[in-house]
């Protein structure tokens, strides 16, 4: 699709709203094309020298025009940005959600008219055009509005989409997934250093070692418990450190991660949409 006429407003540039916009750009949007706002006048203005976009701090000048408006504000501030600004959307603007929690059809209800809606659930590395999004549609979506979302995505990384029901475990997975690879990638260098490396050599190893093994399942298609299986010598060194790995209860941490962060993006729900 070609996207050097599309006007993308994006409402609350802050860290994921950012990201989504180096993204579009990356997808083809052209930067005169694009407005951001924020809250604070430093901010729009970190935004317009890093970007070349348009930036102001008023949410319904913004929206006007717009044929893609993304809204990027945390899930507390949405209810009231969009009672502000549904009076100046052109008809056929795509609404695009990336607030946890928050249904297709919260936005609906706070709309005039039959808004189209399509909640995404990015991740942060999106900005470098690696994320992974999620993107279920609104009941007024259309087949060429998913179309246009996912075209802006496009050099924001990966994107799929799902049915909404999925979308809270879609981002308890993959929203929030970074930071528990960072995690992962903080305690492995960490542990290098318990064993004497130094912490440069140590976060070397652990950085190159999980992008070397993510991209070997990307680019194989292994399954991960059988590229496991070929690390791990019989009564060699890895099948003691699964042991301890084991012992320690990651795996069943990690489910426990993955329930506690969908469970807390229900909560966000039921407190925001009652
Ligand atoms: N950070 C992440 O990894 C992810 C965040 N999200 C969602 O993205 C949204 C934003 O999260 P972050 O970027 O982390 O938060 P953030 O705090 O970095 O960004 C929010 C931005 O919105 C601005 N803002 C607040 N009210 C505004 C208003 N009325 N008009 C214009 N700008 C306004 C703030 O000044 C701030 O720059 C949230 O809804 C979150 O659920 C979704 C997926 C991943
Ligand atoms: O922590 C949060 O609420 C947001 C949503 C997914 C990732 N960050």
């Amino acid at each position: 699709m070609n996207l050097d006429q599309t006007r993308l407003a994006l409402l609350g540039t802050g860290n994921m709203g950012e990201a989504v916009l180096a993204g579009a750009l990356r997808a083809g949007v052209a930067p005169a094309n694009v407005v951001a706002t924020s809250r604070r006048a430093e901010r729009v203005a970190e935004v317009a020298a890093r970007h070349g976009v348009r930036t102001t701090l008023d949410n319904v000048e913004a929206v006007r025009d717009a044929d893609v408006v993304v809204v990027a504000v945390k899930p507390k501030d949405v209810g009231a940005l969009l009672t502000s600004v549904g009076d100046a959307l052109a008809p056929h603007a795509v609404v695009v959600s990336v607030a946890a929690g928050l249904s297709a059809a919260f936005f609906e209800g706070r709309l005039p008219g039959r808004q189209p809606v399509v909640r995404v659930m990015p991740n942060t590395p999106a900005a470098i055009g690696a994320g992974m999004s999620a993107v279920s549609r609104g009941t007024h979506a259309t087949d060429d509005d998913v179309a246009l979302v996912l075209a802006v995505l496009e050099g924001t990384g990966d994107a799929v989409e799902v049915p909404e029901a999925y979308q809270a475990a879609s981002g308890a997975v993959a929203g929030s997934g970074p930071a528990y690879m960072f995690y992962v990638l903080d305690a492995l260098a960490e542990a290098g250093v318990a064993v004497g490396l130094s912490r440069d050599l140590a976060s070397r190893l652990a950085v190159q070692t999980m992008l070397g093994s993510a991209r070997l399942i990307a680019e194989t298609g292994e399954h991960p418990a059988l590229a496991r299986e070929r690390v791990t010598s019989p009564g060699g060194t890895t099948v003691q450190g699964l042991r301890a790995l084991d012992e320690g209860g990651v795996r069943a941490a990690f489910i426990a991660a993955v329930e506690a962060a969908r469970d807390r993006t229900n909560e966000i729900a039921a407190e925001l949409e009652g």
